[in-house]
This record gives structure tokens, C-alpha cells and sequence, in this order.
């Protein structure tokens, strides 16, 4: 990262005697302590535990500095707020760098979406894009200051939880370009209709640039969001952009759009991804990306595997395994998320929780608290699984949980109790190997 610590402490507006310290390059900017190398800054977060208590941990790890709320004994930066912080400093850093931001969202496809854009811009640009699920108001602005010295173009993926999540981060991001994939029916729950879907995934235009372009699809739900004095291009059957010819397969897929020359392949089935891919190939055009490089870019993209979301198991339950960020922060806001979900009628919500691992001296505290996060008047039952969820399981009331150290044993308590209207939620570190029971249940 291009910043030293003074240029950070005048840009965050650091309210302590800052300028006693050393003005140094930093290496990298990090929430998790655990990440922390020689020369970075800290970022204590407020996330299942006050990062501010890892402060120690981050400078014997060799930090060089930390953000703070509070008066520290350590070099720090004095700042109200942590995250306003870390957001401001993304927003200006995409600005010092010049580089140039295409941002995605959309119920479903904005990943795929994401990654194909990434695929074709890469043919002629240094370019970047978000890793995994950092596409939120922490893991976006990391993304951004995570990126290489020498991007140009940089693919962000918009995440949304509330209303008004992705004004802020188009606000923080500025896009060139801003494509909505679709607006679908997931976090209905959350935002009781469609419109109110639309409405917030429409929020991508806040920070739009001037002269930038808006990538929507023919949905007329989107019509009354629409900007005034801005490019707006619209996709689906017979609009500015579409696929005109498709050609299904096992495991891929042709087609033709009103805007290229020639015929484009991608080694994966599903008409939804020739759309998705189709997105990736206008912007390539917008950015003067040849045909026959988009051509080849799509032909060999590799796409984010495993994302967190719903799958089903041969019996018809709903399976949610999400496998990014075995973190206590990560592990408490995807049971609040699943506890947040309504019920299928006359199911159940079960949940198997597994060891987070290279947690430290802490980890038996930290596993004990993820007590705090499960509420028993929403869930039914938990399955704990490694030698760390000892520590839950004595926080846990004995006629909910139930304990287990062999995964095999787990497996088969599960394929016995799953009814076909439950609701599984699986969590833990990926060497747990909690996917081997998802592939169990699907088969
Ligand atoms: N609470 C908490 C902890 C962490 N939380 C996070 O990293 C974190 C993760 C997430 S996240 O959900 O993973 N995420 C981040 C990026 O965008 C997508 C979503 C979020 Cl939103 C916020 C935070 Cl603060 S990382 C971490 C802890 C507490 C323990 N730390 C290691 C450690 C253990 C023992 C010690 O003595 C010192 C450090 C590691």
C-alpha cells in the first residue's frame, strides 16, 4: 500500500499528537491481529469482541501503529470513529491511485458477475477485484487498501444486509461503472418486498461518477430509481444488450449477443451465467477490451467457489454453509442472520457450529461467547463439533445442544433427525471439513 503514516493520521483527521511519530511507509492496514505483519497498522474493530483488546497482540506480532477510540499506550491514531475511518481512507486512496472502479450488486449472479468482469478487464488492465465475501461496509474498503501498487481497474462487489448498505458503499467506491444483476427474491425477510429490494440495490448510484454508466436489467420494478442525466443502459430480451443465441451443454455454454461479432463460450452451464457473462463482455467493450481477448478471458474464467448461500439437502431441508471468516465476529452475524430468517412452516433451526482455529490464547473465551449470539427462542437445537466447542458447550443449556468429536458420528445424527422442512446452518473453520456433511446431505 502507497501510504505513510502521517498522510493516513492528516486523512482520518487523527485528533492525537501524531506527528511525534515516526512518518513511515505502512505495509498493510488489519482488523484481524492474527494477520498482522511487520510495519502494518491495526485496526481495532468493534466485532464480536472490542479489537481494541488485541491492541498487545497486534504489536507483538509487529505493528507499527494503531487506529484507536480510545487513549492507548502504544503509537496510535487517535480517531472517533474506527471504521468511518478505515472507510475514509479507502475512499481517498481509490482517489490517489486514480484507479478506476467498477462496482456489481444484485441478489444473485453480482459474484459470478464480479469474476468474469475481473477475467475480461485482466486481458488489458492490472486489475483487482473483491476476495471471497469482503463485499461489505468493512470488507470492501479492505479490499481497496489490500489492492496491488499497480492496479488500474478495480472489480467491487456491493453487498447488502440493510437499506442503504450500498449507497455507502458506492459513496465510498465512486464507481465508472455500476451494474445491477438482478432483483431477485432473497433477503425478502429483511426488506418485505421487491421494491424495497430494488430500492436498495438502485442505491449503487449514489456515488456514480459523473458521466459514469449504470448497467441495469429490464425489470420495470427498478424504473422509478432510476437517476435523471446519466448513461443508463438496460439488459434482457430486446433491450440495448442481450443474448441473442444460446447454446446449452453439460458443463458449458454458447451464445450470441446484439453487440459482438462473434459467438462466446463459458465452461459453465446456466443460462442465468451467459447473462452474467454477457455483463462482463459489454463492459469489456466499454473499456476497449478486444473480442477476441473478451472471448478468451471467458472461455478460461475460474469462479468463486462455495459462496455462502442456500443449498438443499436430498430430503428437501434448507442447508446454509457458509465457509468464509472463521471468526467470532463472522460466526456471531451469521447466527444472528439465521435466527433472523422466518421458519418453514413446521421446521425446525438447527445449527452445527465447529472449532475456529489459530484463535490464540483466547479461544476458550472466545468460543464460550459465541453463547451470546444464540437464541434458544429461534433455535432448536445446536451440534458442536471440536475440541474448542467444549468451551460453548458449557454455556449452552443441555436439552438444546449436543456435543460431538468425531465428524462421522455427527454425519449420521444429522442424516437421522434432518426433516425435510428444518433449516440447517453449518459454521466453522474450513479444516473442520463441515462441507463433507453439506455433501452427505445433498447426495
Ligand atoms: N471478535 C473478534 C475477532 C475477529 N473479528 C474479525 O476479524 C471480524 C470479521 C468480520 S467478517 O464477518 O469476517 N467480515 C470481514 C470482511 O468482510 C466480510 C465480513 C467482521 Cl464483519 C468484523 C470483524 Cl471485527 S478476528 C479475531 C477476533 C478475536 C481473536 N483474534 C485472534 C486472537 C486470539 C487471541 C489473542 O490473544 C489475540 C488475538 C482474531
Amino acid at each position: 500500500m502507497k501510504l505513510t503514516l502521517h498522510e493516513i493520521a492528516h486523512i482520518v483527521g487523527a485528533t492525537n499528537n501524531w506527528s511525534e511519530l515516526a512518518d513511515t511507509e505502512i505495509h498493510n492496514i488489519e482488523f484481524d491481529s492474527r494477520k498482522i505483519q511487520g510495519g502494518d497498522l491495526f485496526l481495532p474493530l468493534k466485532g464480536a469482541r472490542d479489537g481494541h483488546e488485541f491492541i498487545d497482540t497486534a504489536f507483538a506480532q509487529g505493528a507499527l501503529a494503531t487506529f484507536a477510540e480510545q487513549e492507548v499506550a502504544q503509537p496510535h491514531l487517535r480517531v472517533e470513529d474506527c471504521l468511518e475511518a478505515f472507510q475514509k481512507l479507502a475512499q481517498y486512496y481509490l482517489e490517489k491511485t486514480a484507479v478506476e472502479v467498477i462496482a456489481v450488486t444484485g441478489s444473485n449472479g453480482k459474484t459470478t458477475t464480479k469474476d468474469m468482469i475481473h477475467a475480461v478487464l485482466s486481458e488489458k488492465y492490472k486489475t483487482y477485484k473483491t476476495q471471497g465475501n469482503y463485499n461489505n461496509e468493512i470488507g470492501m474498503p479492505y479490499t481497496i487498501l489490500h489492492m496491488p501498487d499497480d492496479t488500474e481497474k478495480i472489480v467491487l462487489e456491493m453487498g447488502m444486509d440493510r437499506l442503504g448498505d450500498i449507497d455507502l458503499l458506492s459513496k465510498i467506491a465512486k464507481p465508472r461503472i455500476a451494474i445491477v444483476t438482478l432483483i431477485g427474491e432473497s433477503h425478502l425477510e429483511f426488506f418485505g418486498t421487491r421494491d424495497k429490494i430494488a430500492e436498495g440495490k438502485l442505491g449503487i448510484k449514489a456515488g456514480l461518477r459523473s458521466g459514469g454508466e449504470l448497467i441495469v436489467p429490464a425489470d420495470k420494478i427498478i424504473n422509478k430509481y432510476l437517476p435523471a442525466d446519466t448513461k443508463i443502459t438496460r439488459f434482457g430480451p430486446d433491450e440495448d444488450i442481450f443474448v441473442t443465441q444460446l447454446i446449452e451443454h453439460k458443463n458449458q455454454l454458447s451464445f450470441t449477443t446484439n453487440f459482438l461479432d462473434e459467438e462466446i463460450t463459458i465452461p459453465v452451464p446456466g443460462k442465468f451465467n451467459a447473462t452474467n457473462a454477457m455483463l462482463a463482455a459489454y463492459v469489456g467493450t466499454l473499456l476497449d477490451v478486444e473480442e477476441d481477448d473478451i472471448r478468451h478471458a471467458l472461455s478460461h474464467v475460474s469462479l468463486t467457489r462455495n459462496r455462502t448461500e442456500w443449498k438443499k439437502a436430498s430430503n428437501g431441508a434448507d442447508i446454509l454453509s457458509d465457509v468464509y471468516n472463521a471468526n467470532p465476529t463472522a460466526m456471531k452475524l451469521i447466527l444472528e442472520t439465521f435466527q433472523a430468517i422466518p421458519k418453514n412452516e413446521g421446521g425446525r433451526k438447527l445449527t452445527v457450529l465447529a472449532d475456529m482455529l489459530e484463535l490464540g490464547d483466547q479461544a476458550p473465551e472466545l468460543h464460550a461467547s459465541i453463547a451470546a449470539a444464540i437464541d434458544f427462542s429461534k433455535m432448536d437445537h445446536v451440534y458442536l463439533y471440536g475440541d474448542l466447542m467444549k468451551y460453548l458447550l458449557a454455556e449452552l443449556p443441555e436439552d438444546k445442544v449436543s456435543y460431538f468429536g468425531n465428524l462421522e458420528q455427527l454425519t449420521e445424527e444429522l442424516q437421522s433427525t434432518l426433516q425435510p422442512q428444518d433449516q440447517l446452518l453449518l459454521k466453522g473453520s474450513n479444516s473442520m471439513k463441515l462441507g463433507t456433511i453439506v455433501e452427505e446431505l445433498q447426495n
